[in-house]
């Protein structure tokens, strides 16, 4: 049995509202032509940018996710929201929200990794100086089909990936809006070796590239499977492409070549975080000082 997924790589303006009404003309055009669950990229109802993050925010329910709502229940399908910038107590969090085919929301994935890089004279982004990171997974059920949720950075998160496929996904999705430095050599390499690490599929939507936007998206949207093949890809204009999720390819590869059955996990345990040598300090969530692998430990 497979899951017929569309990815909407979708243009992204400065007006709130059109970008939700053009969000919902296209999950109804991917509906249309059969797609079972419909995919949108990261921050789809704001540009992305630190800077817009703000007066773009909503609360979840709010305007945008009760349009997404109502297109679910009227076409049937499953939605994943790409992401928007969500406002809860006093703090914005990038949020993916996840709708079954009668509305209801499903799932909900606050972005784990901030995406703060520094390449000098390319690109400097810190998302963390506005937004607060999530620290919990996602993942929801749709047909056949068992599926995790991350957003753009947190690809590059093996620890992630691994954790969704031991939960026993079968594709990962990730709303996302890689950018013109790293776009190029990163984007599919990642989707690739996460889908190779874990033996599943992984798709990732960006939005369509707007050359005057203060963040330029590299686009490409792509989908990849359990074997690492590219099985849809695209450019950096507006489309929606198609794709069919089979559970059945997983258990091929991973009889194949069987990583599940041959891992060492006795001999590359990691051990437990420390405590904190002063009580009053506890681990922050991103610390990872008390984390290590021992890289001398050996079982003969
Ligand atoms: N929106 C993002 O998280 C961008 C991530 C990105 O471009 C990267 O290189 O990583």
């Amino acid at each position: 049995m497979a899951l017929r997924l569309a990815l909407v790589q979708m243009s992204v303006g400065i007006n709130k509202m059109d970008n939700i009404a053009h969000a919902c003309k296209l999950i109804r055009e991917a509906a249309n032509k059969g797609a079972q669950l419909v995919a949108l990229p990261e921050c789809f109802n704001s540009p992305y940018g630190t800077k817009y993050f703000k007066e773009y925010s909503e609360p979840i329910p709010g305007p945008t996710t009760m349009s997404l709502a109502q297109v679910a229940k009227d076409c049937k399908v499953y939605v994943v929201g790409g992401s928007i910038p969500e406002s809860d107590d006093g703090h914005l969090y990038n949020t993916c929200s996840v709708f079954a085919p009668n509305g209801e929301i499903i799932a909900k994935y606050r972005k784990m990794h901030l995406f703060d890089i520094d390449v000098p004279g390319k690109i400097r982004f810190q998302e963390s100086e506005v937004l607060k990171a999530g620290n919990r997974f996602a993942t929801f059920n749709a047909g056949p089909c068992t599926i995790g949720i991350g957003i753009c950075y947190d690809i590059r998160f093996a620890e992630l990936a691994q954790i969704y496929a031991q939960k026993g996904c079968h594709l990962l999705l990730y709303p996302g809006a890689f950018n013109m430095t790293t776009g190029p050599l990163h984007w599919e390499l990642l989707q690739r070796a996460r889908a190779l690490d874990n033996q599943l599929y992984v798709a990732a939507i960006s939005p369509a590239r707007d050359e005057n936007a203060s963040y330029i998206a590299w686009g490409h949207t792509t989908a990849v499977g359990p074997w690492g093949d590219v099985l849809v890809t695209t450019d950096h204009e507006e489309t929606i492409l198609y794709t069919d999720i089979e559970t059945e390819k997983l258990k091929q590869v991973r009889e194949n070549i069987p990583l599940n059955n041959q891992r060492r996990l006795n001999v590359y345990t990691r051990t437990k975080p420390v405590q904190s040598q002063n009580p009053t300090t506890s681990l922050k969530n991103n610390d990872m000082s008390g984390y290590q692998i021992d890289v001398n430990q050996h079982v003969d």
